[in-house]
């Protein structure tokens, strides 16, 4: 994977002019881009040209001073919000309005946990991470039981159903919401990238790192999941292959799940070859301040600033890059480019 180590190599890969031949072979692997986006409340001008791509596989943080545009890039990025202008190319292709108005929206599912976790506090737990399966699918109750009782699990949470959130922790509720955002109809086998807003601002050390672990597994399972996935296919396609040799008719069904995945320096599964699509959590972009964050759950870091990607890299590149806006971020200094009133 390319890493984008300085400001002018950072507008360079924006521009598919500028992508060099080494990186083409990974375009198919885009699953979210921004191009030029700008968004503004108001007269208050707050994304002013944003543009990255976000890959198969990737696990982004997107990070920057207070105000300069990161929720607000998330929630583009989530089709919770239009941009003013500019283009979100969904899997290569423009998103025309919100998520919804998407003809790509049943193949990428995005999944959000908001900052402060948002949970309705007059649900219980089950209630609220069973939400959207009560609200928008048919399946019966008994069956979202049991896949929320899955979802929890899932975040070290089992039998906590009953509860209401008021008598959850603030670690607790941040693990219900991660809960809330993987759990899915089993029928469904979209694609889906889970968007952390601040997902562990407020959360004491230990607590934090939880969380920060879980996005992780939560991630890799999934990879793991779609690698072996990829692995039965290719047994289907030599049953087929050895069916057709001798007359049979066979008909494996390929539903085009091949991702070979293998372990990135911190464990991460980066997509290494694919055909087709996958399923599962493929990819998950994380706002945050926390260093802890930045460093246990994030593989590549997009620096937000005034509004634009002025640096992307690797957690290495961050803390050797001599940019000075990413220098002034990193070191918490109050001499540089970016200023506070
Ligand atoms: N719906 C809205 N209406 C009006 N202003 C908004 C709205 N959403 C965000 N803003 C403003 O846009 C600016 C950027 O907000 P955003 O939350 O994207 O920044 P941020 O980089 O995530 O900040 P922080 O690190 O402090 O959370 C802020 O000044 C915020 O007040």
């Amino acid at each position: 994977m390319q890493q984008v180590s300085s400001f002018h190599a950072a507008n360079e890969i924006s521009n598919p002019e500028h992508v060099v031949t080494s990186e083409s072979a990974l375009e198919t692997d885009i699953l979210i881009e921004f191009q030029n986006v700008y968004k503004s409340f108001g007269d208050k001008p707050i994304l002013q040209g944003a543009s990255f791509k976000i890959r198969r596989g990737e696990a982004v943080g997107i990070i920057g001073a207070s105000g300069t545009g990161k929720s607000t890039t998330l929630r583009i990025a989530a089709g919770l919000l239009a941009p003013d202008s500019g283009n979100v190319l969904i899997l290569g292709k423009p998103r025309k309005g919100l998520l919804s108005d998407s003809p790509d929206a049943e193949h990428l599912r995005v999944g959000m946990v908001f900052q402060n976790a948002a949970l309705f506090d007059s649900l219980t737990v089950g209630e609220n991470v069973g939400f959207l399966l009560y609200e928008h699918s048919n399946l019966p109750a008994i069956e979202i039981k049991r896949l929320v009782a899955n979802g929890l699990s899932k975040v070290g949470l089992s039998g906590v159903e009953n509860l209401y959130p008021a008598e959850l922790s603030g670690g607790m509720k941040k693990r219900v919401a991660l809960a809330r955002a993987v759990v899915s109809d089993d029928s469904d086998d979209s694609e889906r990238v889970l968007m952390y807003d601040e997902p562990t601002a407020g959360l004491d050390p230990v607590a934090s790192t939880v969380v920060e672990d879980l996005m992780r597994s939560l991630h890799s399972d999934s990879m793991a999941a779609a690698s072996m996935s990829m692995q039965t296919d290719e047994e289907d396609d030599t049953s087929e292959a050895l069916a057709s040799i001798s007359g049979a008719d066979a008909h494996a069904e390929n539903g085009g799940h091949a991702i070979h995945a293998r372990h990135g320096s911190n464990g991460a599964y980066i997509p290494h070859h694919h055909v087709g699509r996958m399923s599962g959590i493929s990819s998950y972009i994380v706002v945050t301040h926390q260093h802890s964050t930045i460093r246990r759950a994030v593989d590549r870091i997009i620096f937000l600033h005034k509004g634009k990607v002025v640096w992307e890299g690797s957690i290495a590149d961050f803390d050797t890059t001599e940019e000075p806006i990413v220098r002034q971020f990193a070191e918490g200094s109050l001499k540089g480019p970016i200023s506070y009133v």
